[in-house]
């Protein structure tokens, strides 16, 4: 994934100017922040002049970021029933294809509010479930190539629910309007969604609190990511108005030329990975999981020729300290960072 630098094409070849609808649609771009391109990353946003810190450099009233909707609202924002009925087929841990389904529902409708926003998406993703079957394997550790082919089923298995669930459905009903919807298109709407939302405060609820809502944030996104940011997201609430306004503020004084960089979270390289499609080179968050799997050791042993390993049945001794190693037992893995040198050998 470190390696694919290429210019990632957009779903169309020569979309809309994507600050120019921003602006139009009563949000605020600051004059001195571009889009340009950002070898490696694709995309990405820079300053075209020295900007001090605190200052706003884009914010987006409440009606651009494209949220999924509530699944319970039956009010003018309501779901179409088949949309809903498919959304709540989704595990919660892949929230990202839910949203997919609202963005593909948007990217089928001629004239939908976020066409221009959606013409500059990506046309393609570095995603795993996208890599050849020889590159998955490649993958070779456990945990990480469990959850690929766990999403790659998802999206085989959900193919066909959507598949059966319009089958019969009138044109007017077609929540994508008539159009195919495959495991690949599925796929593209679940990585746009995973490698560009953001998990922000929804609407207040009447004790105060807010839940945390998926969001696409058009522009916003256009931020690459860094664990050092000059950027962050700030969300605020006008007195009297319940609506949300987006802001993006810069954190440091930004030098002119420099990329604007969002920090995406405290995510080890797994998850960079499968929702971003990169990984960042000596990330301070990076763990491998370490299981101890008795049988695989002595068939791994007796390959590499080692007379009689017994790992399946370790001495007490051997067992004692194995629990407390934490790699068996009730919850037997093992999570190393990748911060901290690493020895370990139960049986030395
Ligand atoms: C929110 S989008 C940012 C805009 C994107 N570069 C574009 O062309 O539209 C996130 C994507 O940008 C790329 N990206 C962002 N930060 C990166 C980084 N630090 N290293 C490599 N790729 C990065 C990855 O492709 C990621 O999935």
């Amino acid at each position: 994934a470190t390696s694919s630098s290429c210019y990632p094409a957009r779903v169309v070849p020569h979309p809309p100017d994507l600050i120019k609808w921003v602006r139009r649609e009563g949000g605020f771009v600051h004059h001195a922040v571009k889009i340009a391109e950002a070898d490696p990353y694709g995309l990405g946003l820079v300053v075209s002049e020295e900007i001090p810190k605190g200052s706003d450099l884009i914010a987006l009233p409440d009606h651009l970021p494209l949220r999924f909707g509530s699944l319970e609202s039956s009010g003018e924002d309501a779901l179409e029933p088949v949309l809903v009925s498919l959304a709540r087929q989704i595990p919660e841990e892949l929230w990202a294809m839910r949203l997919g389904l609202k963005l593909l529902q948007e990217r089928a409708m001629v004239g939908s509010f976020w066409w221009p926003y959606i013409s500059n998406l990506p046309e393609t993703y570095s995603v795993p479930i996208f890599f050849p079957g020889e590159d998955i394997k490649n993958l070779q550790y456990a945990p990480l190539l469990y959850q690929v082919n766990k999403r790659c089923r998802f999206l085989l298995d959900f193919e066909k629910k959507v598949k059966d669930a319009l089958e019969n459905l009138k044109p007017d009903d077609h929540p994508f309007r008539g159009q195919d919807v495959d495991a690949s298109s599925l796929g593209w709407a679940m990585s746009a969604v995973s490698s560009r939302a953001f998990r922000l405060y929804g609407k207040k609820l009447s004790d105060g609190t807010h839940i945390d809502v998926p969001m696409m944030l058009p522009l916003i996104d256009m931020c690459n990511h860094s664990f050092n940011p000059n950027a962050q997201i700030v969300q605020e609430q006008d007195a009297g108005n319940p609506k949300m306004l987006v802001k993006v503020v810069a954190e440091t004084q930004i030098k002119r030329g420099d990329p604007l960089a969002l920090d995406y979270g405290c995510l080890n390289n797994d998850l960079f990975l499968l929702d971003y499609g990169f990984v960042i080179p000596s990330n301070p968050y990076d763990c491998i999981e370490l299981k101890y799997d008795g049988a695989l050791l002595d068939a791994a042993s007796m390959a590499a020729g080692v007379s009689s390993p017994n790992f399946s049945s370790p001495a007490p001794w051997q067992q004692q300290l194995l629990l407390q190693l934490n790699l068996v037992g009730e919850a037997p893995v093992l999570k190393v960072s990748a911060s901290f040198d690493f020895y370990f050998s139960p049986f030395n």
